[in-house]
């Protein structure tokens, strides 16, 4: 009984260590034991020896280390030079590169630092200090060690990176690895970092701080804008070539920047379209004042201060300043040297000749023009430069010629595919039984801005059948003022009141650039456009009577078949 009482194993009790472990064990420890004091010795030594020894035994140590080991070590530390000052712009291309790594899921870093600021919505991710992370390029296996050292006797800190990878590989794989490090870089800081608005300050009395700032977060995108879509694709087309052309604007040797003039009725979708392409191209906004600018050399002062990647806004150009006066003033001048006159009772000076504005201390024409074409305007890289305007005409033609404005986008009313996107957007339909009464009302004369479309929609978007009956009876109304001023209708009538559509039918003329219902984009010179203009407006008078007729004719029929409904 006894026995079998001895002989039962309780389950739970643990069992014995086997032999062998507690052998390999004791192994460990004598290592361990060992290492330490190879430890305590080199201590010892270190206090012993003199440092040029110490430092001649470490640097025999690492090249024994390199000659043996299969891999090749590149050191890149924060910063360069011999006390360490200037930043290491491939240290930062790196922390971008496996921050930009860490962000996919296939990447396995086992302790990763993660920050957010206060401005951002975005999480950062950085290899843990005295961490390593694995990457792979062209089939090869590198890795990346972050190290972090506390300076001796001080709270700063040492950083650098260590670049492993297979010895054997290293002249093939350095430089295009490092290259493709850099593109990747790049391009996860365009798209994560933080983009400003910036607007100019007036009043500071310093030019050195010209521009004060807040976070860009405008929520226009293209995919958010009611454009026609070939108009939407041209501009995105145009947009990425510009940005990708790096390499094109140096071969050729132009500056690297792209002039847009955007021209409509107010409601037309100016403001929205250079935040879609700010929010496109992840580039920054500065929104110049031009009435805020006290004079020329402000202006270039303000120049200098915008940085590279982002759109320099001119809203309302023919209203900033009178820039045309500026012109007749000086036309003025120059008559009255030229037949020895005097001018409005004083005597004419040649300094007034060369810059009348500068002597009244404002911003002038020539100064602009410098500001967008003159040396001035190459001291940064791929910006664009965005002059708006209700009126292209009232625009002095030396501010759009080609080179200063490469692109001019008319802007109009709300065509077809426009409103058809305004309606999925702001009232979830795809279709309604309305919708082709919207689409005879925007043929004849009846479309809306899509600030005004916008209105109606957004007002009523709970019941999409009020809205659209709204939408249609504000077109109606539109086509009737319309009809009562005289416009011929046909295609659509403008915007805004007085707003004039011609640039419309221009376009229909040169079959330069796309031709949408209402809203176009024109590269080239605008001379030759206006030109075929004019040509164009002599037939669109003869038609007109015609045009009125029909119109009238369609009208009634839309009413009658709007109030059948
Ligand atoms: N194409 C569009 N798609 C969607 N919404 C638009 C569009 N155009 C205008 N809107 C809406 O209309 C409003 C006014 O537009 P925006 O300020 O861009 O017009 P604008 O042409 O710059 O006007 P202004 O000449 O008066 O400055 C905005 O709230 C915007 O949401």
């Amino acid at each position: 009984m006894f026995s079998s009482y001895f002989r039962y194993e309780n389950p739970k009790k643990k069992k014995p260590f086997p032999n062998s472990l507690i052998t390999r064990t004791l192994k460990k420890m004598e290592i361990l034991s060992q290492m330490w004091s190879l430890l305590g010795l080199l201590t010892v030594l270190q206090n012993v020896l003199p440092s040029q020894l110490l430092s001649l035994l470490h640097s025999l140590y690492e090249n024994l280390q390199d000659l043996l080991s299969p891999y090749s070590y590149f050191e890149i530390p924060e910063f360069n030079g011999y006390c360490g000052v200037d930043l290491n712009d491939l240290y930062r291309h790196v922390h971008l590169y496996l921050n930009a790594v860490n962000h996919s899921p296939a990447a396995a870093c086992r302790r990763v630092t993660l920050s957010r600021s206060p401005s951002s919505n975005r999480i950062s991710f950085a290899v843990a200090p005295n961490h390593t992370v694995h990457d792979s390029f062209n089939g090869h296996r590198l890795s990346w060690t972050h190290h972090v050292d506390t300076v001796q006797d001080s709270l700063d800190e040492k950083r650098s990176f260590t670049l492993r990878l297979p010895k054997r590989h290293r002249h093939a794989l350095l430089s295009p690895y490092l290259e493709h490090v850099t593109s990747r870089a790049e391009e996860f800081e365009r798209v994560s970092r933080e983009r400003r608005l910036f607007t100019n300050n007036n009043g500071s009395g310093s030019f050195e701080s010209g521009w004060v700032s807040v976070p860009f977060r405008h929520p226009s995108t293209f995919e958010t804008l009611a454009l026609e879509p070939e108009l939407k694709k041209q501009i995105k087309e145009d947009l990425t070539a510009f940005s990708n052309g790096k390499e094109f604007y140096h071969r050729v040797g132009r500056a690297w920047k792209r002039g847009y003039l955007l021209h409509g009725p107010p409601g037309s979708g100016k403001s929205s379209l250079i935040a879609a392409m700010a929010n496109f191209l992840c580039y920054d906004v500065y929104d110049l004042e031009l009435t805020k600018v006290s004079d020329n050399s402000e202006l270039r002062s303000l120049l200098i201060q915008t940085t590279n990647r982002s759109i320099i806004v001119i809203e309302d150009i023919d209203c900033s300043v009178d820039l045309t006066a500026d012109r007749m003033l000086k036309k003025a001048n120059a008559n009255a040297l030229m037949a020895g006159s005097k001018w409005k009772g004083g005597k004419v000076k040649t300094a007034s000749l060369r810059c009348s504005g500068e002597e009244s201390g404002r911003v002038t024409l020539s100064g602009l023009l410098n500001f967008t074409d003159g040396l001035w305007s190459c001291c940064g890289e791929e910006r664009l430069v965005v002059f708006t305007t209700n009126h292209r005409d009232s625009v002095d033609p030396a501010l759009v010629r080609c080179g200063r404005m490469d692109v001019h986008v008319s802007l109009g009313t709300c065509g077809v595919h426009a409103f058809k996107e305004l309606a999925r957007n702001y009232l979830g339909v795809e279709s309604h039984v309305m919708l082709e009464t919207v689409e005879g009302c925007i043929r004849h004369g009846g479309s809306l801005t899509p600030a005004q479309v916008g209105e109606i929609l957004l007002r009523n978007r709970g019941d999409a059948d009020v809205a659209m009956r709204e939408v249609v009876s504000a077109m109606q109304s539109r086509m009737l003022v319309v009809a009562a001023s005289g416009g011929g209708g046909g295609r659509g009538g403008g915007g805004g009141d007085g707003w004039d559509q011609t640039d419309n039918e221009e376009t229909t003329t040169m079959g330069v650039g796309l031709r949408s219902p209402e809203s176009v984009l024109m590269m080239g010179s605008p001379e030759n456009w206006d030109g075929l203009s004019g040509k164009k407006r002599k037939e669109h008078g003869s038609n007109n009577c015609e045009k009125k007729v029909k119109f009238f004719v369609r009208l009634r029929s839309l009413t009658k078949s709007d109030s059948s409904r």
